[in-house]
């Protein structure tokens, strides 16, 4: 079994970013592994969505090397190119924390515009597209085609021409998760999947990205709160606290790795067991009570 470091699809040196005195993420270096689902956890403020800025050309690191690495083999220094490249060129691809689709477009249509770039170059800037180029309707009728294939695959076909916006939230999530994946990249970034889902769309949303993993043979880099969903659907699992890595392994690893129970408890390492124990007490106490 290959792991993370024997084929990165991303690798993180030294990487620091600072916000004049406060220094976010501090000399952070790790792998993201082809083929793996890779959690970035850590308590509140610790540097995730700093990290994640970072990686696809949001914020322009103070210190450190991002390479992103193609399946062709094509290298690319994410610090160093803007992040339209980034999402076109290294085919990296992100959703937001906040839903952020096309409300007042209909569902089908939000996957249609994620392939806008392809349409423009093949229509040749839309004059092909005004005189019906075969060029143009091919590429036209291909959109559609994964359009459509991504709307079954998401169990939203009967919604193809409802606006967006009427679609339940963890319906939403699933449509954003499609409309980065229509613009075909390598590696797929998701800020907080889970968060508002409830327990039948978590399981809906960990079907979607192993299909993602395993069939699109796409790696997911993700932040989540949610521990349960990391620990089930994650290879690879990153902790972050204070801006520094501090725990980096498989989620049996990570789970009980001492330093990182401290920091979610909020104590120090050599306090953990005694704040587990009371922590088992309060939950018993709270049984029978
Ligand atoms: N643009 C910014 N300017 C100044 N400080 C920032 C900026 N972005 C983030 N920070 C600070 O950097 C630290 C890390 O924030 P970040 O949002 O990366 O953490 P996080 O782990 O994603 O937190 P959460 O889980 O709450 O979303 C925090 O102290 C935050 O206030």
């Amino acid at each position: 079994m290959t792991t993370w470091q024997d084929n990165p699809i991303l690798t993180v040196e030294h990487l620091t970013m600072r916000f004049g005195g406060l220094v976010a993420v501090d000399d952070l270096s790790f792998e993201v592994g082809r083929g793996d689902i890779t959690a970035l956890i850590g308590p509140n403020g610790a540097g995730k969505t700093t990290v994640f800025n970072c990686v696809t050309g949001f914020y322009k690191p103070t210190e450190g090397r991002i390479t992103m690495k193609r399946e062709n083999g094509q290298e690319f220094l994410l610090e160093r190119i803007p992040d339209f490249e980034i999402a076109h060129h290294a085919r990296v691809a992100r959703t937001f924390q906040n839903i952020r689709l096309f409300g007042g477009m209909t569902v089908l249509e939000n996957l249609m515009i994620a392939q806008h770039n392809k349409l423009m170059k093949d229509s040749v800037f839309s004059i092909g597209g005004i005189f019906g180029i075969k060029s143009f309707r091919k590429s036209e009728n291909a959109s559609v085609k994964k359009a459509t294939e991504w709307l079954e695959r998401i169990n939203l076909i009967d919604r193809a021409d409802d606006p967006a916006a009427d679609l339940p939230y963890g319906d939403q999530r699933r449509l954003e998760i499609a409309r980065a994946m229509c613009t075909n990249p390598e590696l797929l970034c998701l800020d907080e999947p889970a968060a508002g889902l409830n327990p039948r769309e978590t399981s809906e949303l960990n079907g979607l990205l192993h299909s993602i993993r395993d069939i699109d043979k796409t790696a997911v880099l993700l932040i989540e709160h949610d521990m349960s969903m990391v620990m089930e659907i994650s290879d690879h699992v990153v902790v972050l606290d204070y801006g520094v890595k501090i725990s980096d392994g498989d989620a049996d690893f990570v789970q009980n790795d001492p330093r990182v129970i401290a920091a979610y408890l909020g104590v120090d390492d050599d306090e953990v067991e005694v704040a587990e124990a009371e922590a088992k007490v309060g939950q018993k106490e709270g049984a029978t009570s």
